[in-house]
């Protein structure tokens, strides 16, 4: 166990339950600046000579607040909540891309999220993706040859032709989403985090997913699913933190907060 950018290591007993991301009391502020209340507009300078004093010009925006949860080895998590509950920051702080304001994340092995780790460049093609992101995951390029095949398989990319030699821009967003997935998806991962690539796939596509979902899951590792389709939860997790406003709300088996969710939200 580590905290976030800090390798210490604490001692993993024999049969116990392995704790992977430990989140404690985390908070997370961001920092808008150059807001100014709208600098430059006339309600701006009205509310400047009214008020009398300079407008600071920083807005903060605070989108985690006090959320604590322990996720164990071969957990599948989901997360989930309403537009801007604050799942995708959660996972960018547990991926050590965002500063805690207070509180501590503590992350065993290294976490990756789907769709940041995997650096794809729209130029090249989705031949040299593949490569780019297998190396950027630390796999060597001998691992990346010997599981191209798969990759370019899974993602379904080629089911229509050869579109995997043509530069990733011309992808539709579904198209690129899949090769992200396949590629995050060929590595085995510590803690994976995947936040609604399954949203853009179609049908066939997001059964491949789960079902690649929970292997990953069996290879010991934690996965974290953002998801606003409450069946994609459903079938590839057994944990859901529900998050509202920065809070988090439920963290329990997926069956009792999805039920719980869908009648706060009746979906
Ligand atoms: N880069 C940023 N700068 C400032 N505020 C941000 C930034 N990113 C997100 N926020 C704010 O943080 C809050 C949480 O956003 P976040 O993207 O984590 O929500 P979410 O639950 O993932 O939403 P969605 O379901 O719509 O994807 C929101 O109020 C949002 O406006």
């Amino acid at each position: 166990m580590a905290e976030q950018n800090n390798g210490v290591r604490a001692p993993e007993a024999a049969g116990a339950r392995i704790p992977t991301v430990i989140a404690d009391d985390l908070h997370i502020v961001y920092r808008v600046y150059g807001t100014g209340a709208g600098k430059g507009t006339a309600t701006a300078a009205l509310n400047r000579i009214v008020r009398r004093k300079p407008s600071s010009g920083v807005r903060e925006v605070h989108a985690v607040k006090g959320v604590s949860f322990t996720a164990y080895r071969g957990e599948s998590i989901g997360l989930i909540g309403s537009n801007g509950s604050g799942k995708s920051t959660l996972l960018k702080a547990v991926a050590g891309l965002l500063p805690a304001e207070r509180g501590k994340v503590y992350t065993h092995g290294q976490p990756s999220l789907l769709g940041v780790n995997a650096a794809l460049m729209n130029d090249l093609t989705g031949e040299k993706n593949v490569l780019l992101g297998g190396l950027a995951m630390g796999m060597s390029r001998e691992q990346v040859r010997d599981r191209y095949d798969g990759i370019v398989d899974f993602s379904g990319i080629n089911e229509k032709g050869d579109f995997i030699s043509l530069p990733m821009r011309t992808y539709s967003s579904g198209m690129s989403a899949r090769l992200k997935f396949s590629i995050a998806a060929a590595k085995d991962h510590d803690v994976l985090m995947i936040d609604e690539a399954l949203a853009t796939g179609d049908r066939s596509f997001q059964k491949r997913s789960e079902a690649r979902i929970r292997e990953l899951r069996k290879e010991a590792g934690t996965v974290f699913l953002v998801s606003h389709n409450n069946k994609s939860i459903r079938n590839t997790c057994e944990r859901v933190l529900w998050l509202e406003r920065g809070e988090l709300i439920m963290d329990g088996p997926t069956d009792e907060v999805v039920t719980a969710y869908e009648k706060q939200t009746g979906k």
